[in-house]
């Protein structure tokens, strides 16, 4: 059975983590990687591979792996993707701008799922491209036996190199052909700042924060806003604290970040059937930093079943139309990533 983690800097540099892997509830003094589910539930998210090997080509990559023979014949996977039904979505969108609208949320993030069915192939095949990235972003990836998940993500969750911690938000999407007019957008700007704002505050508790200016970035075809934050860590800090301090951030959760909207926020999720991994911290903690990603931008699969997940904030101003746009966009710059 393949037991195997990846992980890619936007510099190109990656890691293969064989199985079995070892698992701790803290950060261990060497290598390990960091895999949780969205609402953080495994106690032991210190995955320790029992072989790392850096890997720069996909050559290297399979010579890495055990099972490199039934690879390397293995064809990319063709998908039957089923059109996403708009019921479900469409009562979400609805109640969460309500919600908004009185008052009782700021913004939730609802995820819509496609699913498909793998007609022939091999999803495995993708980890190659999940190292091929365009530079810019974090390539992740998990199997286990006929599971797994993979992306490439343009968000980090943290970094953390020495006593800094860096960090930032990254949310609001430009409509297709309106990226000029993108900068002066009020709600998109209104749904960005809200992000940047809870991360400022959230990090504050840990030492002196520096924010930067909000910026116009264009991962894989897409243009959000982006604002870098950090923060110098006064004491050395518990990773597993900051991971839960700042996940889920109003990025991929909800605010307020309380109990009310927790749940809500896991309804949601429940009833839109969106996979665990998505949205959930992934990192890997190598030669003294710890690097630690958003994994948005993927897809998952369980034997033949494939999905590809997005996901859109919603605010009091969000139109369902402009945002069921945005969903199929995010999919189609995943889908085209991957050649799936
Ligand atoms: C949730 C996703 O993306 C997140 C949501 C964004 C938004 O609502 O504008 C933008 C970037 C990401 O933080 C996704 O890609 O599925």
């Amino acid at each position: 059975m393949m037991d195997l983690a990846l992980f890619r800097l936007p510099d190109g540099r990656a890691w293969v983590g064989e199985g079995p892997f070892a698992e701790a509830a803290a950060p261990p003094g060497g290598t390990a990687f960091y895999v949780n589910d969205f609402t953080l539930s495994d106690a032991r998210p210190w995955k320790i591979p029992a072989r790392l090997t850096p890997v720069k080509s996909r050559e290297d990559l399979w010579a890495a792996l055990a099972q490199n023979e039934a690879l390397n014949d293995a064809a990319a996977p063709k998908v039957r993707w089923q059109k996403p039904a708009t019921e479900w979505f469409k009562m979400a969108f609805r109640r969460i701008r309500k919600d908004v609208l009185a008052h009782k949320l700021r913004k939730l993030v609802p995820v819509l799922t496609e699913e498909g069915e793998l007609q022939s192939g091999d999803p495995r095949v993708l980890l190659c491209r999940v190292l091929e990235a365009p530079d810019g972003l974090w390539g992740y990836a998990r199997v286990q036996g006929n599971q797994g998940f993979l992306g490439a993500t343009p968000e980090l969750l943290m970094q953390i190199e020495g006593s800094t911690l860096r960090t930032m938000a990254l949310a609001g999407t430009a409509k297709p052909n309106r990226e000029e007019s993108f900068a002066a957008d009020v709600k998109e700007i209104e749904e960005h700042e809200l992000v940047a704002g809870f991360i400022e505050e959230a990090l504050k508790e840990f030492g002196q924060v520096s924010r930067g200016a909000r910026e116009v970035s264009h991962p894989a075809g897409l243009t959000h806003f982006r604002t870098d934050i950090s923060v110098q860590l006064q004491n050395s800090a518990d990773i597993n604290d900051l991971i839960a301090r700042l996940h889920p951030t109003p990025a991929v959760g909800c605010l307020p970040r309380d109990e009310s909207g927790r749940e809500k926020l896991a309804e949601y999720r429940r009833q839109l059937k969106t996979p665990a991994f998505f949205g959930a911290p992934f990192g890997l903690k190598v030669d003294d930093a710890f690097h630690c990603v958003v994994s948005i931008r993927g897809l998952a699969w369980n034997e033949a079943t494939m999905f590809l997940p997005s996901g859109c904030g919603i605010v009091g101003g969000s139109a369902f139309d402009h945002e069921w746009r945005e969903l199929r966009l995010k999919r189609e710059s995943v889908a085209k990533l991957f050649g799936v």
